[in-house]
């Protein structure tokens, strides 16, 4: 018996460091509330082709569904599982690589999880799990309308329901009715979803309409190489084939998408409890009661137990970092030390792994983050979430047809989610720094995206996948029609569609660009060989693709020194080239980036991020033909490359432009709105002509931010 043993183990000691770290984390995934369940999943995905699978935070269905059906013998293909943010998708296929004992992604060509994100694909020719943001499946879905590839789709944390899971959800219902030669399942999942109205979306049958997919045909066959106005491929893109007609008459008459093929299963339980404290009244001062919460679990709660706050932005955040790193210098040697960590969108990769990892010895981690932890995620170590109760939503203000961000409190589906973040790996505590009656006034659910934003890229992703008919596609909440319309008419403008409403060659080219269609327009503008400016135009969009590249001035001193430093970027048409400059300027550094960063009060991790995005673009540009050149960008000076920039600008952003009034303010083109140019602007206090800027923030007024100086004969030259 005793040899027995002694030889099992001594097998399980010659494994490889993978395999001996896969059989470790087995142990931990069968206490998984979801564990027990696998079976019943796994049947029921036999006989139905949609599961909508509820379970609570932490309950293992981000890791574990994938696993569970892998070598069913419906699934020869890939598995998809789709998450709202980078970070989540990256960490997830992390653990399900080391679950499996497998190396991850592109590392070795027999790797069996990878996960693809914005600017970086991290696969392998043996990939069977694949994580991707919800934005790259729809990528996909233009490459390949059919996902051949895959034999499941699994939808995580869809009680976010941002555009791009709407319209995901949409595609795959029109898809589960047309691909009928090789099946496809279909798992939507959430621990805080509203579980009826998903079951009712998938049971209800697709009207076999205009608008329903061409599975037969993608968007790479029909292009029409260049010509924007040319004529169309009318068969192909006039919604459905004729066998796909034939398809859908019959799918009418079999049960195919009634009630019986879809699924509901729930996980009951979490593995470990969490407890939860309100504050006793509402606080004023939210920073000040953060800090002062963070330092009170640290002096107080045994280590080891690392804290995750839930803030609005990356400024706070910024803000609140100094401000506890000052404060721990002051700590008496008795205390643990404190290492505080930002985690928000706009950072590096890197930046972005970093809390991810183990702290050091006798060293507690604060977590600083937005919502992008919010879902899925599972920071090691984290046994105490702080949560402010607010994020930064994005809201669309149709009458001057932008998306704005305001600080908004959150609901209850956030709070639990933020909640469901401690308690992972051992019991936890959730701090909710607002009362008990302020939790029970929240609203149940987030307004779903697709009613709050701008649906422009929504649009045409959908015309560039074959759904003409836009008002008639399958939404789980159908959108305003003045935002579709709205939205129409911005790719009209912006040359995306035809006059019939198709989707034009050069709209094409915009949806597979990574970026909004007004900045995949300016990318299209600078590439034609009258602008030629297309490598300056990329260090620009790139620059606009992280929050800011500057760092905050708070004080006198600093304001005074930034003011000097910054002034040799700094170009007087505004922001737009001063950004350029800034980009050059770091990227001619050879001997110390950071140093020349610090000096010039810039932000070396925005700057890693900018350089990133820059080349993954400039890398993307190059596919798709529209980058030829290969001499160097020209200089950031150069005064007939600054109106080149600037009129490709204003090509994408037109709606963007506000001429000066007589009492000295600016008003919008459209909408005949005020709006000052932000205090960060260069440009501040200047009066112009107009003025393009890209973004519009509404604090205490209306600002435009990224604000350059523009002629108003050019917007009549370029808005024809
Ligand atoms: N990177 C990680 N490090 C350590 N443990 C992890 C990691 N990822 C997952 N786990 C463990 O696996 C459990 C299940 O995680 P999983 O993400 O599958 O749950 P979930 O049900 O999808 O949660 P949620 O609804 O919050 O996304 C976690 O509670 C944790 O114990």
């Amino acid at each position: 018996m005793e040899s027995n043993k002694s030889t099992k183990r001594k097998r399980v000691d010659e494994k490889t460091p993978l395999q001996q770290k896969r059989v470790k984390l087995l142990e931990g995934r069968k206490r998984l509330p979801i564990w027990q369940k696998q079976n019943e999943i796994r049947s029921v995905l036999r006989d139905h082709d949609v599961l909508v699978l509820s379970g609570e935070t932490g309950s293992g269905k981000s890791t574990q569904v994938p696993q569970f059906i892998l070598d069913q013998p419906w699934c020869r293909g890939k598995i998809a599982t789709t998450q709202p943010r980078r970070v989540a998708a990256i960490s997830l296929a992390r653990r399900v690589a080391e679950e499996m004992g497998t190396p991850l992604g592109s590392s070795s060509p027999a790797s069996k999880v990878g996960y693809s994100v914005r600017f970086d694909e991290n696969t392998s020719p043996s990939t069977r799990i694949k994580y991707l943001t919800e934005g790259m499946l729809l990528q996909e879905m233009l490459r390949d309308a059919t996902m051949g590839q895959y034999s499941c789709v699994i939808v995580d944390e869809v009680h976010e329901r941002s555009v791009n899971v709407d319209l995901i959800l949409g595609f795959l219902k029109l898809l589960l009715s047309t691909r009928r030669d090789k099946p496809l399942k279909v798992v939507v999942m959430s621990a805080t979803a509203d579980v009826d109205s998903l079951r009712r979306f998938f049971s209800e049958r697709p009207t076999p309409i205009r608008s329903a997919i061409s599975t037969a045909v993608t968007a790479d066959t029909v292009e029409t190489d260049g010509n924007e106005s040319g004529p169309e491929s009318e068969a192909s893109w006039d919604g459905l084939s004729d066998s796909e007609q034939h398809r859908a008459a019959s799918m009418a008459e079999d049960d195919r998408c009634s009630e019986k093929s879809v699924a509901y299963c729930h996980v009951e339980g979490r593995q470990y409890p969490v407890l939860t404290r309100y504050l006793d009244s509402h606080s004023d001062d939210i920073m000040e009661t953060t800090l002062h919460r963070i330092f009170q679990i640290h002096c107080k709660e045994p280590m080891p137990g690392d804290l995750l706050v839930f803030m609005t932005g990356s400024d706070k955040i910024l803000d609140l970092q100094k401000i506890v790193e000052e404060y721990a210098q002051n700590l008496t040697s008795d205390f643990p030390k404190l290492l505080v960590l930002p985690l928000f969108a706009a950072l590096s990769q890197a930046a972005q792994q970093r809390p991810f990892q183990p702290a050091p010895p006798n060293t507690r981690k604060v977590i600083l983050s937005t919502n992008i932890a919010e879902t899925s995620v599972t920071v090691p170590g984290v046994r105490f979430v702080v949560d402010t109760g607010m994020a930064k939503v994005k809201q669309f203000r149709i009458r001057l047809g932008l998306d704005s961000l305001l600080v908004k409190q959150i609901s209850k589906s956030s709070a639990d989610q933020r909640k469901g973040r401690a308690g992972r790996e051992a019991p936890g505590q959730c701090h909710r720094l607002y009362t008990e009656a302020a939790y029970r006034s929240m609203d149940e659910h987030d307004k779903p995206e697709i009613l709050r934003c701008d649906l422009s890229a929504a649009v045409l992703t959908m015309k560039a996948r074959g759904a003409d008919d836009v008002l008639g596609f399958p939404f789980l909440t159908p959108p305003p029609r003045d935002a579709m319309e709205k939205a129409l008419l911005n790719l009209l403008q912006l040359g995306a569609l035809q006059g019939t409403g198709r989707i034009s060659a050069l709209g094409r080219k915009i949806a597979r660009l990574p970026l909004t269609p007004s900045l995949g327009r300016v990318i299209i503008e600078a590439a034609r060989p009258e602008m030629d400016c297309l490598l300056e135009v990329i260090d620009i969009v790139a620059c606009l693709s992280v929050e800011s590249i500057w760092l905050n001035v708070d004080t006198e001193e600093v304001r005074e020194r930034a003011q000097i430093a910054r002034q040799q970027l700094a170009k007087r048409s505004g922001d737009h080239l001063t950004l350029l400059a800034a980009v050059q300027a770091y990227a001619a550094e050879q001997s110390d980036r950071r140093r020349w960063a610090d000096d010039h009060l810039i932000s070396h991790r925005a700057m890693q991020s900018v350089m990133d995005v820059r080349k993954q673009l400039t890398a993307q540009c190059k596919q798709a033909k529209l980058l030829l050149r290969t001499t160097e960008a020209s200089s950031a000076s150069d005064e007939g490359l600054q109106e080149r920039v600037l009129k490709c600008f204003l090509r994408g952003f037109s709606g963007n432009v506000a001429r000066l009034c007589p009492d000295g303010s600016y008003k919008t083109f459209i909408g005949n709105q005020t709006v000052a140019i932000h205090p960060s602007s260069v440009l501040r206090g200047r009066k112009l002509e107009a003025i393009l800027y890209n973004e519009f923030v509404y604090t205490s007024k209306a600002y435009g931010r990224n604000v350059s100086a523009v002629q108003l004969r050019w917007f009549e030259e370029v808005v024809e």
